[in-house]
């Protein structure tokens, strides 16, 4: 007798290939146009050990593939698409807005506060896009480097005065400093480490606090029903109040800025993200924001500006703690920059700095081209039409052909992969080597913050704020595996010290490093 699994594992096999039989009768089938049909292994999409995401997330399928787009359908839903390694076809795709456009609901679970810039397409992503673009510039982009100099400044402190070395655990370090600075630079809160002062009149948690453990729990309120959150179960009821204060919060703060009761006290509040998102809000003469949509933005500024930035460092920190030459690179580049720890230059570094720190954007670029924060993301073809690919011949070489994409078919666009690929990146792609951002470095093929009319609006900031956090840490310590782990081969300290899993971005473990005073 066949199992209730078991009738359903058939059944769902039938389906498929059903779908998949009457795709071809139609002649509804992914060609690889140039090249003529490009027979692709059947085992090439399977690894041959280890995770189906990791396989995908490498250069690997596509090389045993023979292509860089492989075209395949999803097992239960039998939907058709393509999974895309290919810097030229990404940027094709990206740049093509009507002809490729967001899956949605794939960013649904940004939407809790209403209809933001992440989760709408269309003439309604126009309007969110339009306003929020307006919140990033050049006074904002100083008031990051300034706001990151001051947060460091602060963390550091304890450690200061804590003995030649301290053992810390980066990733929680980095979680707080990225807030802190996203806090300020986006609305000018200074959150401090002592769990940042009582909550307002009327409000039953701290803003800091609201808006860390709603960052922090956003899975954990995607995964629970409605229902649950009236059981005393305190996880739910801590994350079901940071929810509701942190909307309440951004909600009241809207409706400060726009009657003007606030006012603007001083320079860096004319310059933070959420002043200058009401304020081209009200400039707006076209359709504006909803205060439920400015709530929405604001929300989707500190999860997408947190995480992101806060991951990469994580992993910029263990490798350099991993590969102490590249760190004592950089030490040689920020000594030059700032020869002396009691200075004027030193406490009041501008963003001009960054200029002088090429070596530390390198170690940043290099960072996101191993660990993007999006490992892939993915669009649908709404038209018939081709794409460029790249598919190896008879001879072993690749060549340069074109692929015919179907209208519905589901793009992913494998980001991670086009940074492994030694297609562009040489043999050594796998390799931490900052200097290769250095020189000429194949621009198209290093897209963490994507490209086209949805590149991150984030790019410049997030950019800032990792170069000023890596230089200031480099400058003061140098950066160590703890001892268990200094005394294994580089391969294992990399495989200890950079593990991941994808939450909302890709998400390090928790990562202790030892820092000892460069200083006396
Ligand atoms: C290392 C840091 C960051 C990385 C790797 C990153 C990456 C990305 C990526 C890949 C997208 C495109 C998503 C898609 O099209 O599906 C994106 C969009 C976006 N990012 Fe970032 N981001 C970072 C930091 C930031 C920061 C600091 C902010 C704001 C303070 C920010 C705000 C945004 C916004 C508003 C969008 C939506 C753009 C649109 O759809 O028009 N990001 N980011």
């Amino acid at each position: 007798m066949l199992s209730t699994a078991g009738a359903l594992g058939v059944a769902s096999l039938v389906f498929v290939l059903a779908r998949w039989l009457l795709r071809r009768e139609r002649g509804d089938r992914i060609l690889l146009a140039d090249a003529g049909p490009v027979a692709i292994p059947l085992s090439a999409l399977w690894p041959p050990k280890g995770r189906l995401g990791d396989y995908w997330s490498h250069f690997i399928p596509f090389d045993r593939a023979g292509t860089t787009v492989v075209p395949c359908i999803f097992p239960l839903t039998a939907q058709r698409c393509i999974h895309v390694a290919d810097a030229e076809a990404m940027k094709t795709i990206l740049n093509d807005r009507h002809g490729f456009v967001k899956n949605t609901k794939e960013y649904e679970l940004l939407g809790f506060f209403g209809a933001n810039i992440l989760c709408t397409e269309g003439d309604e992503w126009v309007r969110h896009r339009s306003i929020a673009r307006k919140s990033f510039g050049e006074k904002n982009n100083a008031l990051v480097w300034s706001e990151t100099v001051r947060v460091l400044d602060e963390w550091f402190m304890p450690w200061d005065h804590a003995g030649s070395s301290t053992t810390t655990n980066i990733t929680d370090d980095l979680r707080h400093i990225t807030l802190f600075v996203i806090a300020s630079a986006g609305f000018s809160l200074k959150l401090v480490r002592s769990k940042m002062a009582r909550p307002s009149a009327g409000f039953r948690m701290p803003f800091g606090e609201a808006l860390f453990t709603a960052v922090h729990t956003v899975f954990l309120r995607i995964a629970t029903p409605r229902f649950l959150y009236s059981l005393p179960i305190p996880s739910l009821q801590r994350c079901d109040t940071a929810y509701t204060e942190l909307e309440r919060y951004i909600r009241q703060m809207i409706v400060e800025a726009r009657e003007g009761e606030t006012g603007v006290s001083d320079a860096s509040e004319a310059a933070d993200l959420f002043r200058r998102l009401v304020d081209a809000n009200q400039a707006e003469t076209g359709a504006r924001l909803s205060d439920e949509e400015l709530a929405a933005n604001i929300y989707v500024y500190f999860v997408a500006g947190h995480e992101t930035s806060s991951h990469t460092l994580t992993f910029a920190l263990a490798l350099l703690a991993i590969h102490p030459e590249v760190q004592e690179k950089l030490y040689d580049e920020v000594q030059r920059v700032w020869p002396d720890l009691n200075s004027e230059q030193w406490s009041s570094s501008t963003l001009n700095d960054s200029t002088k720190l090429e070596y530390a954007l390198a170690v940043f670029r290099e960072t996101l081209r191993l660990f993007p924060a999006a490992i892939r993301i993915s669009r649908w073809a709404t038209g018939d039409m081709t794409i460029p690919c790249q598919n190896r011949n008879a001879a072993g070489c690749w060549e340069p052909g074109r692929v015919a994409v179907r209208a519905g078919t589901s793009c992913i666009l494998n980001l991670h992969s086009v940074h492994m690929s030694p297609l562009y990146w040489g043999d050594d792609a796998a390799a931490f080597r900052p200097e290769r951002f250095l020189s000429e470095w194949p621009r198209d093929a290093w897209v963490p913050f994507t490209c086209g009319p949805h590149v991150c609006l984030g790019q410049r900031f997030a950019t800032l704020e990792s170069i000023c956090v890596l230089a200031r840490i480099v400058r003061k310590y140098r950066l160590a595996p703890t001892p268990e782990i200094a005394v294994l081969p580089r391969e294992q300290q990399w495989a200890r010290l950079t593990k991941w899993t994808v939450g909302i971005t890709v998400t390090p473990g928790p990562v202790q490093l030892v820092l000892e005073r460069r200083y006396k």
